[in-house]
């Protein structure tokens, strides 16, 4: 079997340190960097970056509905930014955030982390939303091809507050159900002392004590947006995440990719560094 993706995660933070390059082409930035509002402008856009972040971060995140605008050509273009990561070391993880019932799920994830596909990434972001048990295909698939899920439990957005804090009977917000169930399925595939390759999206813009969660073993990646353009300082990985923030992959996108093409390579060194220095790397 491949190595495992969350062991992958938690070599490529020590060296690297917890920066992630979210590969977003808005249509206002690819106006400001001078290219064209289709698919040969998003593939452009996706491969100036991966090379602007190769070698300086350890993960990147295509963000998938900027390629989807454009149909089968945009898909076409994202397939080229997914290899072209790939292929320079990057970790790749596809925000695509599926989610559905089991017996379609399935093939979501088939797509997208089964090595050789065309849509290949190194992990996908899920939503839990029908249930944590309908992803249990999604498990499957991810586990047996060494690849990686994030779980959307607590987003960064203001609107998620209602839905995911809401509680059950024992107080249990649907935050933390989300974190102990995809945690049981981390406790039984992964070894005493390995991250778990399930991890978790908590927004970096989230209270975890008004969300209602804690620590969790075993670790497992967090996925942290809300980062730079949402509000988020390099400062508030130790302030939110406290003795979890060791396992977070603090994600920006339009704070970075405003830079421009020109300082783009720039922007991310200097970033990568702070947040390496605050994170201790
Ligand atoms: O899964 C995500 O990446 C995600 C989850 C979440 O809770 N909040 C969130 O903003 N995101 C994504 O993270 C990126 C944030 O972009 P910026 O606000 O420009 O840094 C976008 O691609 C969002 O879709």
């Amino acid at each position: 079997m491949s190595e495992r993706f969350g062991e992958r995660v938690r070599s490529a933070l020590r060296a690297k340190g917890p920066l992630c390059v979210g590969i977003d082409p808005h249509a206002a930035l690819l106006a400001a960097w001078g290219l064209t509002d289709d698919a040969q402008g998003v593939r452009e856009f996706g491969l100036r970056t991966v090379e602007a972040a190769a070698g300086k971060v350890a993960v990147v995140k295509p963000q998938v509905s900027f390629f989807e605008r454009f149909g089968s050509q945009g898909i076409a273009a994202l397939e080229d930014v997914l290899a072209a990561a790939r292929a320079a070391g990057l970790i790749v993880i596809a925000d695509a955030k599926r989610g559905d019932i089991g017996s379609t799920m399935d093939d979501y994830a088939r797509a997208w982390l089964t090595p050789g596909s065309p849509l290949e990434a190194d992990a996908l972001t899920v939503s839990p939303f029908l249930g944590v048990g309908a992803l249990d295909g999604t498990f499957a698939v991810a586990e047996k091809n060494g690849k990686g899920l994030f779980v959307l439990a607590a987003t960064s957005n203001p609107e998620a507050e209602g839905l995911q804090r809401s509680t059950d009977s024992a107080g249990t917000t649907v935050s933390a159900a989300v974190i102990s169930e995809v945690s049981a399925r981390n406790a039984e595939s992964s070894a005493a002392g390995e991250w778990g390759s399930f991890g978790f999206v908590i927004g970096a813009t989230v209270d975890w004590t008004r969300a209602g969660i804690e620590p969790f073993t075993p670790a497992a990646p967090i996925l942290a947006p809300g980062f730079g353009a949402q509000g988020a300082t390099p400062a508030d990985l130790r302030s939110r995440f406290g003795t979890m923030s060791a396992a977070v992959i603090a994600s920006e996108s339009r704070s970075i990719l405003s830079a421009g093409p020109a300082d783009l390579m720039e922007t991310i060194s200097a970033r990568a560094a702070e947040y390496r220095e605050v994170a201790g790397v």
